[in-house]
């Protein structure tokens, strides 16, 4: 899946019918601003260089709202722009194709009016539909309508979002509760109005309270220790999980005494009660990923492994946290062990740091070019994605991604701020956060990278060692 449900809510669809002397870059940065959630720049008659032009324009400006921006019926302007992706009718391409030419990264939406439509765009590969039109509308001539029924239908036969387009405006959203629509598209309800950003927004506070099948909270859990200083382990991750947007829980695998100076205690919980806590979590609320920090011992380890296999926990992060901050061991022969053989095969990704990927590659680690081959050594011999952080002594913050074969960078800011206490657990989490909420493992990497330069770049300064980071630096 290439986009999440919630970025269907208000799917603002562009028209220069509307533009009266305005830029469409100034109409689309005012739909943005009213808190459109998705942008696609419709054009039947622009001249193909001003197309391209406009496409690259209005790119930059979504990705600068972090809004998911695709092209009407043009799969080659999506691909020249850099779009996010394309938008195809029944009569534009055949959706194989359109994944063809663009690759499994980016997005494709089709437009469908029947079940059979929406079964079959959904199963050539497409990451979510438009489905109407739902009211009359005169911005397109050539549609017909589609019932609330045939709406409600399609939504319970794909898993795939559903978007619902056509004389949509805020006082016809309600009709649509219940239907299972993920959000609404609209065209004159937005861009041929007085006020773009207000109808925008009157919009999208209206879908909110209507629509979205796929609302729930997502879920993460993580299993690590707890830091009385609140700077990294369970405190971190809690803390990182509730900024990026989904609801948190722990099984704390051991209690730790310690503030920004250093350890002074560490009290491990039985094999027996991380279980209860580990069902507790799983028979009640289960998660959309678990996170894996700091577990001391093979015997806690072998636990972990049993009771997610047991529930096919699915997004598991493995933080292989095994070298202290100082450099010495954490973890002893067999702990390591049981590391290997046991949680890196489960993992969807591990977030080595350049010791642990040395001791989980057997390799030294001086250049780029090791840490690509380290991680390549780990993926290959545990079958997982591995991203290898640079930070401790290469690189600055540039992150390896190894996959499937592949290799890609992620390129960080350097922040001088001497305060990283807990930077491995808070990268971990928002990396486990955004595959809850659906994102490819690229993006949810690069968002948390994100975050993670956020929460450096607040410059918190606490405590008399290397402090913790400002977690909460989007609250006010
Ligand atoms: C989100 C969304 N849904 C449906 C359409 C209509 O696409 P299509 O049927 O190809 O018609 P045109 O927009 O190309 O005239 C859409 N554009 N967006
Ligand atoms: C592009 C499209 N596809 C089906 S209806 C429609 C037009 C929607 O425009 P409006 O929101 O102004 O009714
Ligand atoms: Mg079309």
């Amino acid at each position: 899946m290439n986009c999440r449900p919630e970025d269907m809510l208000v799917y603002a669809v562009t028209d220069r019918a509307w533009l009266k002397g305005e830029s469409l870059k100034d109409q689309v940065e005012k739909a943005l601003k009213g808190g459109v959630t998705f942008v696609q720049l419709r054009e039947k008659n622009l001249d193909r260089r001003l197309f391209l032009e406009e496409a690259a324009t209005i790119k930059e400006l979504c990705d600068s709202f972090h809004v998911p921006f695709v092209i009407n019926d043009d799969v080659e302007i999506a691909l020249a722009s850099g779009a996010d992706g394309v938008h195809v009718g029944q009569k534009d391409m055949d959706v194989k194709e359109a994944r063809r030419r663009l690759g499994p990264g980016k997005i494709i939406g089709v437009s469908c009016k029947t079940v059979e439509q929406a079964k079959a765009a959904e199963a050539g590969g497409a990451d979510y539909l438009g489905v109407g039109a739902m009211y009359p509308t005169d911005t397109k001539s050539d549609t017909s309508q589609v019932t609330v029924e045939t709406l409600k239908a399609i939504c319970r036969a794909v898993d795939i979002p559903v978007v619902a387009i056509g004389g949509i405006r805020a006082d016809r959203i309600q009709p649509l509760k219940g239907t299972g629509a993920d959000g609404v598209a609209v065209v004159s309800a937005i861009f041929g109005q007085p006020d773009i950003e207000a109808a925008a927004r009157r919009l999208k506070e209206t879908a909110e309270m209507y629509l979205g099948r796929h609302r729930r909270r997502k879920t993460v859990l993580t299993i690590a220790g707890s830091d009385s200083s609140g700077g990294a382990g369970i405190q971190a991750d809690l803390k990182t999980m509730l900024a990026n947007g989904v609801y948190g829980m722990s099984a704390i695998t051991a209690l730790t005494a310690q503030n920004t100076t250093g350890v002074s205690g560490i009290f491990p919980v039985t094999p027996e009660f991380l279980a209860m806590q580990i069902d507790s979590v799983f028979s009640d609320i289960r998660p959309d990923a678990v996170k894996i920090g700091m577990v001391s011992s093979g015997e806690l380890i072998r636990v972990i492994a049993e009771r997610l296999s047991y529930y096919k926990a699915e997004n598991i992060v493995v933080d292989p946290v095994m070298i202290s901050t100082s450099g010495s061991r954490l973890l002893d022969e067999d702990a390591v062990g049981a590391l290997k053989e046991l949680l890196l095969p489960m993992a969807a990704v591990a977030t080595p740091n350049i010791p642990e990927a040395e001791v989980l590659s057997g390799i030294c680690i001086r250049s780029s070019e090791d840490m690509v081959r380290a991680a390549e050594i780990i993926s290959r011999e545990y079958g997982c994605a591995v991203l290898c952080k640079g930070g401790h002594r290469l690189n600055d913050a540039n992150d390896l991604l190894y996959r499937d074969g592949g290799f890609c960078w992620f390129m960080g800011r350097r922040i001088d701020n001497p305060n990283t206490h807990g930077t491995g657990c808070t990268l971990s989490s928002a990396i486990a956060s955004g595959l809850a909420r659906g994102y490819s493992l690229e993006q949810a990497v690069e968002r948390a990278k994100e975050y993670l330069s956020g929460a450096l770049e607040a410059m918190l300064d606490l405590g008399s060692g290397s402090g913790p980071m400002d977690h909460g630096f989007q609250i006010p």
